[in-house]
């Protein structure tokens, strides 16, 4: 690798207007703009790094303004210097000791923390001229581990723990990789069943994606029972019982309405129930699992790796749902990603949200290569929406990612969107009457 310095760190607030066709809409968030608080590593060398975090509209505004601050931790810096200490380089952008108190690893520093780190990655992997997916199988499992910080989660997974899972992760990694060069990895789709859609349009794109061949479907639910039930039941008409079907709540109950809701959900046959509850309630999730009888996932919302550790300690979850930018970066979800094959519980990444779908085929591809070793009951969510701004946008066939081939993380968007989406200045903001920012715009929603 030869030298190259990050000489300036550009900051965008980037804004796509989904909320005018209820895209990404569930029962709480009722009108997501997807967006991203998106950062650009310029450097010495020519190659840039590109990194983004997921957020809704108004939220961006704030995410932009701590990456300002958090990026002041890399400007100047070689790229050989941040990749020396992977760790150290987490460690160091997420223990501010002023930033800190405002966290700790949670919240609008955390998500700032990811799209730095998540730049670096790219970066690094660009100028390894590898896609990130290979850039961490080819390392050794003393490399990765020393990309974790182990200090809150080593009485669950020690260091040696994941040494020995990755050494085993070796074995059969190029078999693993053919079979994903031929088949790809398996994927579900959202975009059915959004929260806003009317039950005709839930009828035809079932039908339309039933004919691209996709067979797990997810629908969004937590409006009125009977509302749920129906639009399941449409769901269901259309797909069959073969195929699965996911019920998504997006944190809408308590958890005895919870499970309540969830048992009368099961006549639908779901393969999981998603965030039934408060991301934040641990023993929750464990009690809606137990009495639902119904799979539980989470994880969209979960901070940081010791509530990953949390889940899986006290059995409150069947899937775990890692997401690419809430957590810190590859760094924390590395330590997710062994957490769980050690618990032995499946991830299915979050994904859907601009980027994310880019962000975590790289995750699932290094999970089946060198941790879990396996596809059993894992699928990579999909959401059919704005990925024609990404310069290498992810390639979906018969329902399955494609392996990514182009060096890098994948989420680098095209100049022109990022010119026409910027908020407030870009040309989609500028002829719109939506005036975003206003305090008088803000929704609460009321139980
Ligand atoms: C606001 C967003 O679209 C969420 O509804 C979405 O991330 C969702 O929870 C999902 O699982 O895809
Ligand atoms: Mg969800």
């Amino acid at each position: 690798m030869h030298s190259t310095t990050i000489t300036q760190v550009r900051v965008i607030d980037l804004r796509f207007p989904t909320s005018r066709d209820h895209i990404g809409s569930d029962a709480v968030n009722v009108d997501p703009d997807y967006s991203a608080a998106y950062c650009i590593l310029e450097t010495d060398s020519g190659l840039e790094g590109h990194g983004l975090t997921f957020t809704l509209g108004r939220g961006t505004d704030l995410v932009v303004s701590a990456i300002q601050h958090i990026s002041t931790g890399i400007r100047g810096r070689t790229l050989e210097e941040l990749t020396r200490d992977l760790n150290a380089l987490y460690l160091n952008l997420t223990g501010d000791t002023q930033f800190r108190w405002l966290g700790p690893e949670k919240g609008v520093i955390h998500l700032a923390v990811s799209a730095v780190l998540n730049a670096v990655w790219d970066l690094y992997a660009k100028s390894e001229g590898k896609p990130v997916w290979a850039l961490l199988a080819d390392m050794t499992p003393a490399e990765i581990v020393r990309c974790i910080d182990f200090r809150y989660i080593s009485d669950a997974l020690s260091v040696e723990d994941a040494i020995e899972l990755l050494t085993r992760g070796k074995l059969g990694q190029s078999e693993r990789l053919a079979q994903l060069e031929r088949e790809g990895y398996p994927a579900y789709t959202t975009s059915v069943g959004w929260f806003g859609f009317s039950d005709d349009k839930i009828r035809t794109l079932c039908q339309q994606a039933l004919s691209e061949g996709w067979t797990h479907f997810k629908l969004k639910v937590g409006g009125a029972e009977q509302d749920d039930l129906r639009r399941g039941h449409i769901v269901r008409e259309q797909i069959g019982w073969t195929n699965k079907l996911m019920v998504d709540a997006n944190q809408r109950w308590g958890v005895e309405e919870a499970i309540r809701r969830t048992r009368l959900l099961a006549e639908l046959n779901p393969w999981w129930m998603e965030e039934p509850t408060s991301p934040d309630d641990i023993l929750g999730h464990a009690r809606i699992r137990q009495e639902s009888g119904v799979r539980i996932a989470t994880g969209e919302h979960c901070h940081n790796a010791v509530m990953f550790k949390q889940l899986l300690q006290a059995e409150a979850i069947d899937v775990c749902q890692i997401d690419s930018c809430r957590v810190a970066s590859v760094n924390e979800n590395l330590a997710i990603l062994l957490m769980a094959a050690k618990f032995g519980v499946p991830v299915c990444p979050h994904a859907g949200g601009v980027g994310l779908c880019e962000y975590v085929q790289h995750l699932s591809v290094f999970d089946f290569l060198s941790v879990s070793c396996s596809l059993e009951n894992r699928v990579i969510e999909y959401v059919d929406h704005l990925h024609e701004h990404f310069v290498a946008p992810v390639a979906i066939r018969r329902g399955h990612y494609l392996l990514p081939k182009a060096p890098g993380y994948s989420a680098q968007i095209l100049p022109a969107s990022l010119a026409e989406f910027s908020f407030p200045y870009g040309q989609t903001w500028q002829a719109s009457s939506e005036q975003n920012g206003k305090v008088d715009e803000v929704h609460i929603i009321h139980a």
